[in-house]
């Protein structure tokens, strides 16, 4: 038996919701929800930042297909293959010691059939070792996700505005509003239903937002859906600052990364250029 004080009990930085210095597990997120705790995810596409933000207390990573444009430089979402995932939930699920490792579908992978969709999530928890893969899709989607929790494997999925449908939904554009209200609270009724164990709300209203937050069991996590979701989450480059540009409005920056990486790069430019770098305590005889 695990005592509430235990399951309380920080780690790290922050509370984490697991007991101290153990796994995160799925209905650990639920039981935040049920005490009213928010909790932080992050995006991790690498070893360094998995270890970092594991240790910093963020209880769930998610080894996003944001992948494709914020570590293989395309333009978009849509390109980036299992393949090329693949790898990289492996390197994040080998540096963690409690978050929970969620491993995003990427376009393609799922859309064509329920099988599709199980095959693609069991290569991601076997060759990926995640804990848990991430789905885009509402009601049309719910055979994948209950299939795929059939086969044993947690799913999270993700709605509201949908970056792999980009070029359907018209763009980025918040989702929600109006008429479509009832269809993001339709969809998040549906993956729920379907066995999902949270799902993310993107870029929807924050009343939309804040009225499944109160119909579900199940933990909302918002990426720009205001303040009444369960978790909330970001893309670490944004909201550490080494991505620039303007970025979307609901990404807030904690940390200049891009400005601490060019000065140190260029610092370490004019050592080398003005003799300065390697000094004799770098130096072997
Ligand atoms: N670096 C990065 N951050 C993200 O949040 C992110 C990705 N990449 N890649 C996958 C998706 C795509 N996402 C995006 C990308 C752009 C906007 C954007 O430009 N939003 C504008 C317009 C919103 C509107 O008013 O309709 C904004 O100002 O927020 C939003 C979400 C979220 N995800
Ligand atoms: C923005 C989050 C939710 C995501 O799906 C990703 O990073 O791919
Ligand atoms: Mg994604």
């Amino acid at each position: 038996m695990t005592s509430a004080a235990e399951v309380a009990a920080p780690y790290g930085n922050g509370a984490s919701g697991a007991p101290a210095g153990r796994k995160v597990r799925v209905h650990h997120l639920r039981e935040m929800k049920e005490r009213g705790e928010p909790w932080p995810m992050l995006t991790a596409y690498d070893m360094y930042t998995a270890e970092l933000f594991d240790e910093a207390g963020i209880p769930v990573l998610l080894v996003g297909d944001s992948a494709s444009n914020n570590v293989y430089g395309y333009d978009t979402s849509l390109p980036v293959t299992v393949d090329e995932l693949i790898p990289l939930v492996r390197g994040v699920t080998r540096s963690v010691k409690r978050a929970l490792v969620v491993a995003d579908l990427p376009f393609g992978s799922y859309q064509v059939s329920v099988e599709q969709a199980v095959a693609t999530a069991v290569r991601f928890m076997k060759e990926g070792r995640a804990h848990a893969v991430k789905l885009e899709g509402g009601e049309h989607f719910a055979p994948h996700v209950k299939a795929i929790t059939a086969a044993g494997i947690p799913v999270m999925a993700h709605i509201g505005f949908t970056p792999q449908s980009e070029h359907q939904l018209g763009g980025y554009r918040v989702q929600g509003r109006d008429d479509a209200f009832d269809q993001v609270v339709a969809d998040a009724h549906a993956v729920q239903e379907a066995g999902a164990f949270a799902v993310v709300l993107e870029m929807v209203t924050a009343e939309v937002a804040k009225q499944i937050t109160h119909d579900l069991v199940i933990p909302t996590v918002g990426i720009g859906a205001g303040p009444d979701t369960d978790a909330q989450v970001l893309v670490w480059q944004d909201m550490m600052g080494l991505r620039r540009g303007k970025g979307p409005r609901f990404v807030k920056r904690y940390a200049d990364l891009a400005g601490v990486m060019t000065s140190a790069a260029q610092q370490f430019a004019a050592e080398v250029r003005g003799h300065r770098f390697p000094g004799p305590e770098h130096t072997f005889h």
